[in-house]
Order: C-alpha cells, then sequence, then structure tokens
C-alpha cells in the first residue's frame, strides 16, 4: 500500500509553526499580493493567499489591477513597496496579461522582499548554494520530502519540467540534496524510459495523463505538481494517479499535496523575510 504523501496536513502544521514564530516579532509580517487582470484560477489563488495570511497573523495587503495595467505602472506600483517598512514580502501573481513583460517586472521588486524566490538573484543564490528566498513549490516538495523521511541522496531523482518556477530549481534543491538528476522535457526522446529508471518521480508538466503506470518504476516516490482540469472538470495532475498509486511506494494526491505545501512556503518565506528585515 502507497503512503499518500499529505500536503495538505503537513501545511496545516507548518503555518502553525509559522504562526508561533511570528509572534515573537516585534512587528506582524506584511506580504503584498499584486494580481492584474481577470485570471479567474488566479484570482482563486490569490483568495487563498489572503486567508493564509490571516491564519499565520500577517499584515496583508492586495493590489487588484485592470487588465489594461502597463508593465510602467506595474513597476511602479513594485517600487513604492519595495520602499515600505512594514511590506516585508511581494508577491506579483503569474500569468501577467499579454504585453508585459514578466522578467522585467520580476527583476523589479527587491530580492530581499523575492518571497516567491524568482528574482535571478535569488535563483542564482540556489545555483551557487548560497542562502536565498528558495521558490515555494520545489521548497514545499523538499519539505514533504522530509516529513516522510524521503532521501534523496544516492537516487536517481527524475523531474519532467524544466521552468524556471518548477523545473529547474527542483532539479538543484534535489542535486543538493545529493541525488543524481535528470530533466526530462518536452523535446526529450525516450520519456518513459527514463521515467522507468526514477526513484523519485516529480511531474510538472500541466498535462492529464502524462505520466502512466508503465512509466513508474515500483516502489518509486511520485511527487504531482501539477493542476489540470480533466474532461469532467475535476481537479487533477500529471499522474494517472488510480492505477499508479497501485504500483509506488508513496505518491502526492491533487488536489492535497504540493499545491497546500506551495502556500504554506509562502508563508514561511515571508517570515524570514520579516525576521531578516526586523534584525
Ligand atoms: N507569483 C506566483 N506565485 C505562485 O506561487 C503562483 C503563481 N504566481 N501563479 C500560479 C501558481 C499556481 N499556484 C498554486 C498554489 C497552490 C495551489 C493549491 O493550494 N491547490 C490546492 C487546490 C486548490 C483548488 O481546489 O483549486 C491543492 O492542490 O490541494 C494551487 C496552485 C501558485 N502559483
Amino acid at each position: 500500500m502507497a503512503t499518500i504523501l499529505d500536503g495538505k496536513a503537513l501545511a496545516e502544521q507548518c503555518k502553525q509553526e509559522v504562526k508561533k514564530a511570528a509572534e515573537t516579532l516585534a512587528r506582524r509580517p506584511g506580504l503584498a499580493v499584486i494580481i492584474v487582470g481577470n485570471n479567474p484560477a488566479s484570482r482563486v489563488y490569490v483568495n487563498s493567499k489572503r486567508k493564509d495570511c490571516e491564519e499565520c497573523g500577517f499584515f496583508s495587503e492586495e493590489y487588484a489591477l485592470p487588465e489594461e495595467t502597463t508593465q510602467g505602472e506595474l513597476i511602479a506600483l513594485i517600487e513604492q513597496l519595495n520602499q515600505r517598512q512594514e511590506i516585508d514580502g511581494i508577491l506579483c501573481q503569474l500569468p501577467l496579461p499579454q504585453g508585459i513583460d514578466e522578467e522585467a517586472v520580476l527583476m523589479a521588486i527587491s530580492p530581499e522582499k523575492d518571497v516567491d524566490g524568482f528574482h535571478p538573484m535569488n535563483m542564482g543564490a540556489l545555483l551557487v548554494g548560497k542562502e536565498g528566498f528558495l521558490p515555494c513549490t520545489p521548497y514545499g516538495i523538499m519539505e514533504i520530502l522530509k516529513a516522510y523521511h524521503i532521501d534523496p541522496k544516492g537516487k536517481q531523482c527524475v523531474v519532467i519540467g524544466r521552468s524556471n518556477i518548477v523545473g529547474k530549481p527542483m532539479a538543484l534543491l534535489l542535486l543538493q540534496k545529493h541525488g543524481t538528476v535528470t530533466i526530462c522535457h518536452s523535446r526529450t526522446q525516450n520519456l518513459a524510459e527514463i521515467c522507468r529508471t526514477a526513484d523519485i518521480l516529480v511531474a510538472a508538466v500541466g498535462k492529464v495523463n502524462v505520466v502512466t503506470a508503465d512509466m513508474v518504476k515500483p516502489g518509486a516516490v511520485v511527487i504531482d505538481v501539477a493542476m489540470n482540469r480533466n474532461q469532467a472538470g475535476k481537479l487533477c495532475g500529471d499522474v494517472d494517479y488510480p492505477a499508479v498509486k497501485e504500483i509506488v511506494s508513496a505518491i502526492t494526491p491533487v488536489p492535497g499535496g504540493v499545491g497546500p505545501m506551495t502556500r504554506a512556503m509562502l508563508m514561511k518565506n515571508t517570515l524570514l523575510a520579516a525576521q531578516k528585515h526586523q534584525a
């Protein structure tokens, strides 16, 4: 029987710890969340971030900007937030409307307030193994592995996906923990064959059923990062969960796996930012 890696329960535990630590600070941690346009999925995520802030006793501000917002206006707002003492973290929800250069916007966030860990300074810190903010999704996955005593050391780790937000930093974190890491992506020719070598398989593609049971080594640990809707409109990941869970040693469900931990790590990063900021 596979262990179901309960990200939801672990996230609640993490948030309780964050809350406790935040209570010892002179000033409560403050997070500013920016959302541009009317993407309904982004709306849902941003609402849940506000709830997380309340749960952790944080101060939070939300900036909902219209679809027509220019890059200049958005960057001007970020620059104001960079200056504000009571704001420890700034998150600009992705994706941004067409015509806005995401990289330029992310670069405008002060690396000290970059609780998403998306600024090149924090990415670079991760690359060379220096301290910085870790991107929340890979950070959350490492915390899941740690909580369940799954040690990547010496293991074959396969990451499907090479985004700056998930795939690349995930590979680096597994490597930091001494995993033997392979990154697969849309041009990979022998995906199934490579996946079958994995002791730890991380799927971050965004397509229903890209990982089927024949691609998974019996006893492997499978981490499903994706949030897709299937034909029935049901939330599901990249992995054919019903079939794959029968052969693995551990697997994250969707929902209730990686998603809640991503949010918990945002709270953790905001706490860390506040601790540094107030020191
Ligand atoms: N600047 C920025 N930072 C982000 O961290 C960021 C972003 N932009 N853009 C979009 C993605 C997506 N993302 C999710 C986080 C949590 C859940 C989550 O908690 N999911 C629940 C289910 C929620 C539901 O029912 O819809 C779960 O998996 O159990 C999902 C998705 C953060 N993102």
